[in-house]
């Protein structure tokens, strides 16, 4: 397959074109080449900026119709069983190696893996604890609610047709019970507040007239019950307000604050250890002397957090295989992600580690882009560790694609509905795997960004979603499925706790 028209560097548009090329070569190509204009419809600078990088490259708008179609859908079509362990051996190969799995196979295995563990206890969480979990139990309305008849405004409680008599004092939210009003009297009354007994309306300040022997008139009709909340008109006290398995959000917190939880019973959050490998990672200042910015160890607590995890470590590790060893044989969490040490450099320690501690390799690569070199191993019968490759954007997609999976079935948590949007601009595909490219959503398109090479998160930190592109690629127009970022469907407040 070629990609037509490309204008992207005689060299990238090559090894976009053609399956022999060097995997990496195509990687590169792939992030560089992606076509997305230079500005969104409505105005305004996509992310990218308006040029890319390097002598050769035009300003990143396809000119042609783009790639053509996939020829079989997203999958290529499900190399690598699952069905068991797969061997060690040599480090992870690529190229429709038959140890790596499809993409959609290889999420369907981590949500599977997490399905044979027997879940935790649930646990009794104070409700600001309570935020992002779901609920074990079924939720049923402790009281009545309202728990009595209320005032829904600001006016007067009366008895009977007006004209009224104005009585002395009123009712506020949070009085005790009011005196009873007789026919022909009136009460003030604030929203909130008990209804006084043998009110028939609440007659609201703004339809008041009092005259001038101070007696209150109605200026609209005024119909019996009128905004009075009687008691139970919400629920009865003991009826069903949301079933076990709904997730926990601020609504839910509210719903049942009112209903008369302090508590809510919960599934626990799967524990996470993250273990950041790479002598070359600094934790501050500016990079220096070869070496570089920790990025991984910012990035993944928070987003683990919101895919459901609580983390209960974040260390770095080096390029240490001893400490890695012991590091790995002492975590207590359902799950280990490792960053890093994933390929075949002589530092790359994950996959002999794993090897020695006698651990099952469900996953052995997947045939996605970036990331191919992910993994997931069943370290311990109620443990699973996620390998994310080293370089930033490729440790993104092999947290989306192994460790949400797995979190969202430990954490009990509802499978997103899947849904897809017409890609603005085009996508080169990969010869034969699956990208993964960040695109802004922008009314009823996906608009893919660039700067989405495995190295890079600068596409990715402008983004709402991810767009899946099958092999192949997708012409602009073409539908592309979605895979939304935690922060674009939440706030940071609602999700990332
Ligand atoms: N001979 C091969 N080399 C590589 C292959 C391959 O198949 N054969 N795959 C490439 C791909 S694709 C990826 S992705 C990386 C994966 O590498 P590792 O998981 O082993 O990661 P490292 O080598 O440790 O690091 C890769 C790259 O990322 C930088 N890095 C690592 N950790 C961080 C971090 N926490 N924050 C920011 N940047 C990080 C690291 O410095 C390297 O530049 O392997 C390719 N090579
Ligand atoms: O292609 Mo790697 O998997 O750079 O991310």
């Amino acid at each position: 397959m070629t990609a037509r028209g490309a204008q992207t560097g005689e060299d990238a548009g090559k090894a976009a074109g053609t399956r022999d090329t060097e995997d990496l070569d195509v990687e590169e190509a792939l992030a560089l080449a992606n076509g997305s204009a230079g500005h969104f419809p409505g105005g305004g600078d996509l992310p990218g900026g308006g040029h890319l990088p390097g002598p050769g490259f035009g300003p990143g708008r396809l000119p042609g119709p783009g790639p053509a179609p996939a020829a079989d859908g997203a999958a290529s079509p499900g190399h690598g069983t699952g069905s068991g362990p797969l061997p060690y051996g040599t480090p992870y190969a690529s190229q429709a190696d038959p140890r790596t799995t499809s993409w959609p196979r290889a999420r369907e295995i981590a949500g599977r893996a997490a399905r044979g563990i027997a879940r935790r206890s649930p646990v009794s969480a104070v409700l600001d604890a309570a935020l992002g979990l779901v609920l074990a139990e079924p939720v049923a309305a402790l009281t009545d609610l309202p728990s009595f008849d209320t005032s829904a405004m600001d006016g007067w409680a009366v008895a009977g047709p007006g004209p009224w008599d104005v009585r002395e004092g009123g009712s506020l939210a949070g009085d005790a019970q009011p005196e009873p009003l007789t026919d022909g009297t009136a009460a003030r009354i604030a929203t909130g507040a008990r209804i006084p007994q043998d009110t028939t309306a609440v007659l609201r300040t703004e339809h008041g007239r009092t005259d001038a022997k101070g007696r209150l008139h109605s200026v609209r009709e005024l119909s019996h019950g009128q905004d009075i909340r009687p008691r139970g008109q919400e629920c009865r006290s003991g009826e069903h307000l949301l079933p076990a398995g709904t997730l926990v959000t601020p609504a839910v917190l509210g719903l049942a604050a009112a209903a008369g939880y302090d508590t809510l019973t919960a599934v626990p959050r799967p524990r996470v250890d993250v273990f950041v490998l790479g002598d070359e990672l600094l934790t501050e200042g500016l990079p220096r002397d070869g070496r570089i910015r920790d990025a991984l160890g910012p990035m993944l607590p928070s987003w683990l957090r919101a895919l459901g995890a609580e983390v209960a470590a974040v260390r770095r590790i080096g390029d240490d295989a001893k400490a890695l060893q012991k590091a790995l044989s002492r975590s207590a969490a359902d799950l280990i992600v490792t960053t890093g040490g994933t390929a075949a450099g002589p530092v790359d320690h994950v996959r002999p580690t794993l090897h020695s501690l006698g651990a099952d390799l469900l996953v052995d690569g997947v045939d996605v882009r970036p990331g191919h070199p992910m993994l997931l191993a069943r370290t311990k019968e109620d443990q699973h560790l996620v390998g994310l490759p080293g370089n930033p954007l490729a440790a993104v997609s092999g947290l989306i694609t192994l460790a949400e999976p797995l979190l969202r079935v430990l954490a009990a948590r509802p499978a997103p509905e899947p849904y897809t949007l017409p890609l603005r601009d085009g996508v080169h595909g990969h010869p034969h795997d699956t990208r993964l490219v960040p695109s802004v959503l922008r009314g009823d398109h996906a608009v893919p960004l660039r700067y989405n090479g495995p190295a890079m998160l600068r596409g990715v930190a402008a983004a709402d979603a991810l767009a899946v592109v099958p092999a192949g690629g997708l012409r602009a127009g073409q539908e592309a499925e979605l895979l939304d970022l935690p922060w674009a469907a939440a706030g940071i407040g609602v999700c990332f706790t």
